[in-house]
């Protein structure tokens, strides 16, 4: 479903995003985690079509995603780690734009949306203006309209930020059975219990290079500690205490 070839990205005469090789399969949800600023947006954005690749290529489904990929971008969503809604629609108006936008078809739309508003309990709330929602509520609206067209391939950048535990905890099981169905999942995410409950395969960044990637009994094997948590392993290889 994804094949990263060789990623590089240089902002200016900064390496941010080094030498990048991975690839995600169906049925797999892929947690991509390291410290702030070591690349974790620039390599999602460089994966949606969002950003130029200094050199090194992406595929999505086989085909090489870019810019003008409308067709591959059709078959994913991505929520970026602040999402920038249109402040003048209300939560119901983005839907149904979101909707239009993916060509859905209506019945299948409206059992869709109200699965999900049920789920992040925004009943009641789509009909206040997007620029009047908490933080929370926003963060809600964006995964609603990445997940209500059920893309092939969904990429989350950090979006259990702003949740609270219950929302957490709904989207964590919407995820797991998401990947069941043979979905893919790509996120980015600082909530390593998350990642480490969830997750299929596991990849460090550290200063724009892989640091160490496998499943997360790999990763204990690597430190030859076989009940360390995540954030054991985490702060083991990239040096904290
Ligand atoms: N538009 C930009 N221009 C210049 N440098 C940038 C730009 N965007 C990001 N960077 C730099 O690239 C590096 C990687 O940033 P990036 O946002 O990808 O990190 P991140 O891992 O997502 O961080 P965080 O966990 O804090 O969200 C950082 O050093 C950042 O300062």
């Amino acid at each position: 479903m994804i094949k990263v070839d060789r990623l590089r990205k240089r902002y200016g005469t900064h390496e941010a995003v080094k030498d990048l090789d991975f690839s995600v399969g169906e049925g797999e949800l892929f947690a991509f985690i390291g410290p702030n600023g070591s690349g974790k947006s620039t390599t999602i954005r460089m994966m949606t079509g969002l950003l130029k690749p200094t050199s090194g290529a992406v595929e999505l489904f086989g085909e090489e995603m870019g810019m003008e990929r409308i067709h591959l971008k059709k078959r994913i969503s991505f929520v970026p780690d602040t999402p920038d809604l249109i402040g003048k629609l209300t939560g119901r108006e983005y839907l149904n734009f979101i909707s239009s936008a993916y060509r859905m078809d209506e019945a299948a739309f409206r059992e869709e949306q109200q699965k999900l508003v049920e789920m992040f309990e925004l009943e009641g709330k789509l009909d206040t203006l997007v620029e009047e929602y908490s933080h929370g509520m926003r963060q809600k609206v964006a995964l609603i309209g990445a997940l209500v067209h059920k893309p092939d391939i969904l990429f989350l950048d950090e979006p259990t930020v702003g949740l609270d535990p219950k929302s957490s905890r709904n989207l964590k099981n919407y995820l797991r059975d998401y990947i069941n169905q043979g979905k893919t999942v790509f996120l980015t995410t600082h909530n390593l219990a998350l990642a480490e409950e969830i997750a299929t395969d596991i990849l460090i960044i550290y200063n724009g290079e892989n640091l160490a990637h496998g499943s997360l009994g790999e990763l204990r094997s690597r430190i030859e500690e076989p009940d360390a948590t995540l954030e054991d392993i985490f702060l083991k290889l990239t040096g904290g205490s």
